[in-house]
């Protein structure tokens, strides 16, 4: 069935979020910084779901969702970096600076919580993993991004409870 309209601004505003990795990975390469800033995460975490209720969403479900973000993000910065030390280069340009980025991802927080809220009460929906499914298939992406994008949304859709 046709997925509801609420779920292509959310695909959208996760996969803006990736793309951005791609911004982060160059920065990290130029500077030898580590993918993993345990510190900064829980910053995003703490950010973010100190704005749930602004959303109606509960905290503990933005967060979760929040952390596949982040997980996401470092699938792509690990492959794109892996695919760079093979290929002994990064693309050319200069290295962005770390902070101008995470200002951008700070910048997407809002509109990732208004469309993770719009498409709340599909969550739920029996067809909702249908719809995610066609949604990352159809998305223009490389095999790295859309992997990380199935990360991304691995716990959009609610699951039966035990
Ligand atoms: C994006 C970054 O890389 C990683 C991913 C993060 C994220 O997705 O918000 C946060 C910290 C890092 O573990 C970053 O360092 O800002």
């Amino acid at each position: 069935g046709t997925a509801p309209d609420a779920l292509a601004p959310l695909i959208d505003a996760i996969s803006q979020r990736l793309s951005i990795a791609d911004q982060v990975a160059q920065s990290k390469w130029g500077t030898h910084a580590a993918v993993e800033d345990v510190k900064r995460e829980q910053a995003v975490l703490n950010a973010v779901s100190a704005q749930a209720s602004r959303f109606k969403l509960d905290p503990d479900g933005v967060k979760s969702f929040f952390s596949a973000q982040i997980e996401a993000n470092k699938i792509v910065q690990y492959g794109l970096l892996w695919q760079w030390v093979e290929a002994g280069k990064a693309p050319s340009g200069a290295s962005p600076d770390l902070k101008n980025i995470r200002i951008q991802l700070d910048q997407l927080q809002d509109v990732l919580l208004e469309n993770l809220a719009g498409f709340g009460s599909y969550r739920s929906d029996a067809r909702c993993n249908q719809w995610v499914a066609s949604a990352i298939a159809q998305a223009p992406l490389d095999d790295l991004h859309r992997w990380a994008l199935v990360r991304a949304t691995g716990g959009l859709c609610a699951v039966k409870p035990e």
